[in-house]
């Protein structure tokens, strides 16, 4: 089955790279992700750095090398295990991915049921991660009526719902004005300082300067830099 025990480190890639067709997306890849850290992944668009997150979660299959994910060897898992793996993520991404034709609550609650919450729980749960995110007032919005940054608490509300161990946000803040994207941002630091890890793909310097932290900046693929960024005081 492939489990390893690497203590103190949730995420590993040893020379990984990732083809589409013959063009090499990511080259070479080796990293660890520490159990509780808040990562950045950086770099310029077409770097590589959907693709690496993509990876993590097996949305990708690497081409060659290994990743490990808490203990798991994704290149020696069994189809049955996949779901078992997807539960260790929340993923949120730029487009928010909300469910068009549910209500706020709704898409929430979707996620708190497909993890086995008790029946009679449901509402309190769906209810106590609506008021988190600052939207218990619009649970029974739909999306379209929302803006981009409360579609965007929705999706975080939903990504949180599992209590997974590993957050992954894929330009997370991309399409949202300051204020929203700071609210976002915070959203991301109080989960994380819940104990959970955060790896965030990026551009925005302006975040990363003002949350500081390890951040990995890829170029054409490559691994350029793993560098502490000291936050903006
Ligand atoms: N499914 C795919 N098939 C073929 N090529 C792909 C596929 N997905 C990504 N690529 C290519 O791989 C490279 C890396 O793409 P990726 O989306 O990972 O970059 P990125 O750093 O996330 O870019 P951006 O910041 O613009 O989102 C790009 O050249 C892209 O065109």
């Amino acid at each position: 089955m492939g489990v390893y025990d690497n203590q103190g480190v949730i995420v590993q890639l040893f020379h990984v790279y990732k083809c589409y067709g013959t063009y090499n997306a990511l080259t070479d890849i080796t990293f660890d992700v520490a159990d509780n850290e808040f990562l950045f992944i950086s770099g310029p668009s077409g770097a590589g750095k959907t693709t690496l997150l993509k990876l993590l979660y097996m949305g990708e299959t690497a081409s060659q090398g290994n990743i490990i994910i808490d203990g798991l060897n994704l290149s020696r898992i069994s189809r049955s295990r996949i779901p078992f793996l997807r539960r260790k993520f929340g993923i949120i991404f730029q487009d928010y991915k909300l469910i068009p034709t549910k209500t706020a609550y709704e898409n929430i609650a979707l996620v708190v049921e497909a993890v086995g919450t008790r029946h009679n729980l449901i509402k309190k749960k769906v209810n106590s991660l609506l008021r988190t995110v600052g939207m218990d007032e619009k649970s029974g919005a739909l999306p379209k009526s929302l803006s981009g940054g409360e579609q965007q608490r929705i999706a975080v509300a939903r990504a949180i719902a599992g209590n997974p161990k590993i957050i992954i946000a894929d330009e997370p803040t991309g399409s949202l004005d300051a204020e929203s994207a700071d609210k976002i941002m915070s959203l991301l630091k109080q989960y994380h300082s819940r104990g959970a890890t955060v790896i965030i793909a990026t551009h925005d310097t302006g975040q990363i300067r003002k949350t500081g932290g390890r951040v990995i900046i890829l170029k054409q693929g490559q691994l350029e830099v793993s560098t502490i960024i000291p936050k903006l005081d």
